[in-house]
């Protein structure tokens, strides 16, 4: 992928217009997904090794809110399952464009890879195949709140038994001195990652209206609302974590 720095909010902005997924945002993502989320490659790697434990065959791997296909790669890199399909689904129509190009360039290096197709539509209007393994890596908290429970059902009846969700966020926290230390950390992660005061503060209030994240004890008790029967953390770096929810 190529690895233009991101400057989206290095220059002042008279006013700060909430962030989108837009085509100047797709130029940088990859920079900027690895400068602003912790663990982020680690987790991507780490969803193909989980999901090649659940994929089974002549089942769907769903990669909801696939951005660039950084999960769907992962996934063609490690799962072996016979007569598996990625459906690698994203709203926004520069992320899908430039996911298409990334994953041909990925067909054109390596043979005998899962085929993909790539999806641009809303993740909450899908028809969900019988899946082993979905994935949403950082796109649940893009959901409006009412709407992550339906959406979280859809996915449940979706999986086939032994099969698996992967749920990546950012999360917040019921007590204040842990909300503020991990805020604090994580800030300190963007700093070290050469972003300037100013671009932190803008990307703050760029996502503030568009992104909300729970609590882990949220998170936990939605998905059991939603059917899964357990829930269970594999990754925390600073704010940002990923569970599996089983079936
Ligand atoms: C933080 S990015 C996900 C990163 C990506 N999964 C990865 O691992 O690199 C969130 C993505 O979700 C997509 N998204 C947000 N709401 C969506 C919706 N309702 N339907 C489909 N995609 C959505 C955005 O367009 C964006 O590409
Ligand atoms: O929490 C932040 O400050 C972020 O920048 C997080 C986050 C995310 O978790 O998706 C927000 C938007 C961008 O897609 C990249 C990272």
């Amino acid at each position: 992928m190529t690895q233009l720095p991101d400057r989206i909010y290095a220059t002042p902005q008279a006013r700060v217009a909430d962030f989108v997924f837009n085509e100047d945002v797709v130029r940088v993502f990859p920079d900027m997904i690895k400068r602003s989320v912790p663990g982020y490659p680690a987790i991507v790697e780490n969803i193909g090794v989980i999901a090649a434990q659940f994929a089974q065959p002549n089942t769907c791997l769903y990669d909801l809110g696939c951005s660039l296909g950084a999960v769907t790669q992962a996934l063609r890199r490690h799962v072996k399952a016979d007569n598996c399909r990625v459906l690698a689904v994203d709203n926004s129509a520069a992320m899908v464009e430039r996911c298409r190009e990334y994953l041909h360039a990925q067909d054109s290096m390596f043979q005998e890879l899962l085929s993909v197709e790539v999806i641009e539509r809303d993740i909450l209007a899908l028809e969900f195949q019988p899946s082993s393994l979905v994935a949403l890596n950082f796109t649940l908290q893009f959901i409006a709140p009412e709407q992550r429970p339906a959406l979280l059902g859809a996915i449940r009846r979706a999986l086939v038994p032994g099969g698996a969700l992967i749920l990546s966020e950012k999360l917040r926290f019921a007590d204040e001195g842990e909300q503020q230390l991990l805020t604090d950390l994580h800030i300190a992660f963007k700093r070290a990652n050469g972003y300037s005061e100013l671009e932190i503060a803008q990307k703050r209030s760029a996502i503030e209206n568009v992104m909300k994240p729970d609590s882990l004890e949220v998170h936990r008790q939605r998905l059991l609302d939603a059917g899964f029967s357990k829930v269970v953390p594999w990754f925390q770096c600073l704010n940002f974590a990923s569970l599996i929810a089983l079936p």
